[in-house]
């Protein structure tokens, strides 16, 4: 009797990206076209993925992670619902540009339930490259995303042989193969020859907040201002009147700010725009507040305004809204 072994079925949804690029040459490593290449031909580049599972590649969108917009977030987080309801899918990855996949991955774990692996996955050489990270960090992806040992993780990210956290993790260098880092909290795994392996058992960060999004179709605009010495403090009511809903300051140190700067904060916060103050530095947390704003604790700007976006468009008044992110 011949016993039949059915592989893992894992969708591979293509958002573009480095992993997806093209250059003119095989050393340019700089300015080449993120998002020029289909996803099937990257899952065809890569024959040793038909032996780990049995793949389907959508194309949701071809281009550099900057173009990420909340109605492409919404659409991944139906896709990626869809694969945790669905029999027919086993685990899902996604290839996306290293710029703001922290983003999206953050996105991610705050609104699809964590049940089956959803594994992100870019490079930082296009595929054109010599030695281009992309083909291995695809197949290593697809083999967490096959991996019971995925379950209920919640959002990951594979790059450079590491499996971090789609929470925590924040892009470090701007063109170094190990950009993904979680410097306080720590990788999560690693890859040992392209089997994955985790550190701990599985968990949740402290402060995981669920959003059920089913019936959303677009976000508020939240804005982030950046925070420096010589800070043109009316910059904030410019943003305000661009249609900011809710503002993240980028503040210095723990929760710095001008005094002029303040001023204007207050006014804005009295005319119902929600402001959360979050750190410049890439480390470290904003205390909790006592005054009307609110503290982002240890979530880094980009990631305090997704959660800001989220809490808006779900109703949270400012208490709920503070006591999520001042946990
Ligand atoms: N390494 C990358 O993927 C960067 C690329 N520019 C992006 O789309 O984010």
């Amino acid at each position: 009797m011949t016993l039949t072994i059915r592989l893992p079925r894992i969708t591979i949804l293509g958002t573009g990206g480095t992993i997806a690029g093209s250059a003119t040459s095989q050393t340019q490593t700089t300015g080449y076209q993120p998002g020029a290449i289909s996803i099937q031909s990257l899952i065809d580049a890569v024959p040793a993925i038909a032996q780990i599972a049995t793949v389907k590649g959508e194309q949701v969108a071809n281009f550099r992670s900057t173009e990420v917009t909340s109605p492409i977030l919404l659409d991944l987080c139906r896709r990626a619902r869809a694969a945790n309801e669905s029999d027919d899918c086993d685990g899902v990855v996604i290839t996306h540009g290293t710029d703001t996949l922290e983003e999206t991955a953050f996105f991610l774990s705050l609104t699809v339930p964590w049940k089956k692996p959803i594994v992100f996955v870019g490079a930082m050489r296009p595929a054109t490259a010599i030695s281009a990270d992309g083909p291995i960090n695809l197949l290593q992806a697809v083999t967490l995303a096959a991996s019971p040992t995925a379950l209920g993780r919640g959002p990951l990210v594979v790059l450079n042989d590491r499996i971090s956290s789609g929470f925590y993790i924040t892009k470090s260098s701007a063109n170094a193969l190990d950009t993904f880092k979680a410097p306080e909290q720590g990788h999560l795994g690693y890859f040992d020859n392209s089997q994955p392996k985790f550190f701990y058992s599985s968990a949740s960060p402290i402060g995981l907040h669920y959003f059920d999004i089913k019936d959303t179709i677009d976000l508020p605009q939240v804005d982030i201002v950046y925070g420096y010495q010589g800070l043109n403090p009316h910059i904030i009511t410019e943003y305000v009147r661009a249609g900011a809903k809710g503002l993240i300051l980028a503040t210095m140190g723990n929760g710095g700010w001008t005094i002029a700067g303040m001023e204007v904060v207050r006014q804005v916060i009295e005319g119902g725009v929600i402001v959360v103050h979050s750190h410049r530095s890439q480390d470290g947390a904003v205390s909790s507040s006592v005054d009307i704003s609110i503290s982002s604790g240890l979530l880094s700007p980009q990631k305090s305004r997704i959660m800001l976006q989220l809490a808006l468009s779900s109703g949270y008044t400012l208490e709920q809204t503070k006591s999520i992110f001042e946990i």
